[in-house]
C-alpha cells in the first residue's frame, strides 16, 4: 500500500528486544540484506563477498558478491568506520538499493573485515546510516538523502517504531516518507535538532522518580535508532543504578527481579515535555535456566568533546515513544508508542 506516496513501510525484526532490523536488496538479481536503519551514523555497509575467511562476524552473515550484480559500478576507494563497540573496515562500491521499495543508485562500503566485537553477536548483516549527510564518511551522499533527491516521499521525513515484546510481529516497523499511526496515541511533541546535521536534541534534565539527579544544567541527547540501549556518562549512570540498587557484572547492570515493582520511573525533559520510563519499559526480564535475569538497559559510555558528554536514547527509549525524524524542518517528534 503506497500511503506515503511511492513508498511501503519495512516491517522490522525485533531480536530480544536488542536489535532491530529490516531487508533491503543491493544489485541485480537482489542480494537480501538485513540491515539496522541507524540515526546514529549516515554510511550503507554490508559484509563483501572479499572478506577474509578469518573475520568470523563476516562468514556467518550474508555478504554481497558484487560479481553476481549486473549493475555493480566499481569504485575501490578505502573505507573504515568506527563504533565505540567494534570497527569495520572495507572498501567503496556502487549499485542498486532497494529500501521500502525505493530503488536509488547508492555508493555504500563492502566490509571486508569486522571486529568480532560485537558484530559476531549481530542478528543483523549490516548497517543502513540515517543520519545526515556531514556525518557520512569519505562524503558519500547517504541512501535517505539520495530517496529525497527523487522527489517521492509526501513529507521529508523517516518514522520508526519498535514493539517491545519479541512475540509481536512486527518486530518494529520504518516508514520512510511519514508516521504509521497504527503505532502509535495522541500528537506528536516535536523538538528541534540542537546543531544541523546530527539526531540529537538538547535535554533539561534526567529525574528517578521525583527528583531532578542528573544534567540539571542541561545537555545534549541523540536519539538513536542503532543503540540497543540508553547510555549516559558513567558517573551519571552508575550513581543512578546504585539509586535503584542494580549491580554490576561483566553484561552490564542488574537488578533482584523481584524488586523490579517497586523501581522508580526514570525521566527525560526535552522539548518542554517529560518523558518518563517505568521500571517495565528499562528492565529486560530474561528467563534463564539458572532463574531469571533481570537486565537494566542503561550503560555508562563517556563520549569524548566535542560531541560528548551525551546521553544516547536508543531502542529502549524509542519501543516507548514512537519516533519521526524531520529532515525538512530539522525536528524530532515523539508520540506515544502503542
Ligand atoms: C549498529 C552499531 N551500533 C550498535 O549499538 C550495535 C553494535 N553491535 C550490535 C551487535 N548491535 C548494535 N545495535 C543493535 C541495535 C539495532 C537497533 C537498535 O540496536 C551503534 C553504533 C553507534 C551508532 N549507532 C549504532
Amino acid at each position: 500500500d503506497d500511503r506515503n506516496n511511492g513508498t511501503v513501510p519495512t516491517p522490522l525484526t525485533n531480536y530480544l528486544d536488542t536489535q532491530y532490523f529490516g531487508e533491503i536488496s543491493i544489485g541485480f538479481p537482489a542480494q537480501m540484506f538485513n540491515v539496522v536503519f541507524d540515526t546514529g551514523s549516515a554510511n550503507l555497509w554490508v559484509p563483501s563477498q572479499k572478506c577474509s575467511p578469518f573475520s568470523t562476524a563476516c562468514f556467518t552473515h550474508n555478504r554481497y558478491d558484487a560479481s553476481k550484480s549486473q549493475t555493480y559500478v566499481e569504485n575501490g576507494t578505502g573505507f573504515s568506520i568506527q563504533y565505540a563497540s567494534g570497527n569495520v573496515r572495507g572498501f567503496l562500491s556502487e549499485d542498486v538499493v532497494v529500501v521500502g521499495g525505493i530503488p536509488v543508485v547508492q555508493v555504500f562500503a563492502e566490509a571486508t573485515s569486522l571486529s568480532a566485537m560485537p558484530f559476531i553477536f549481530a542478528k543483523f548483516d549490516g548497517v543502513l546510516g540515517m543520519g545526515y549527510p556531514n556525518m557520512a564518511i569519505d562524503g558519500i551522499t547517504p541512501v535517505f538523502d539520495r530517496i529525497m533527491s527523487q522527489h517521492v516521499l509526501e513529507e521529508e521525513v523517516f518514522s520508526v517504531y519498535y514493539s517491545r515484546d519479541p512475540k509481536r510481529s512486527p518486530g518494529g516497523e520504518l516508514v520512510l516518507g511519514g508516521t504509521d499511526p497504527n503505532y502509535y496515541t495522541g500528537s506528536f511533541n516535536h523538538i528541534d535538532t540542537r546543531e544541523l546535521g546530527k539526531w540529537e536534541v538538547t535535554m533539561k534534565g534526567v529525574s528517578v522518580g521525583r527528583e531532578m539527579m542528573f544534567c540539571a544544567e542541561g545537555c545534549t541527547a541523540v536519539i538513536d535508532t542503532g543503540s540497543s540501549y540508553i547510555t549516559g556518562p558513567a558517573s551519571s549512570v552508575s550513581s543512578l543504578m546504585k539509586t535503584i540498587g542494580a549491580q554490576l557484572d561483566e553484561s552490564g547492570y542488574k537488578v533482584n527481579c523481584d524488586s523490579v515493582k517497586a523501581l522508580p520511573r526514570i525521566t527525560f525533559h526535552m522539548g518542554g515535555q517529560e518523558y518518563s520510563l517505568t521500571q517495565e519499559d528499562y528492565i529486560l526480564w530474561q528467563s534463564q535456566i539458572q532463574g531469571d535475569v533481570c537486565i537494566v538497559t542503561f550503560r555508562g559510555l563517556d563520549v569524548p568533546p566535542p560531541t560528548g558528554p551525551v546521553w544516547i536514547l536508543g531502542a529502549t527509549f524509542i519501543a516507548r515513544y514512537y519516533t519521526e525524524f524531520d529532515r525538512r524542518n530539522n525536528r524530532i517528534g515523539f508520540a506515544t508508542a502503542k
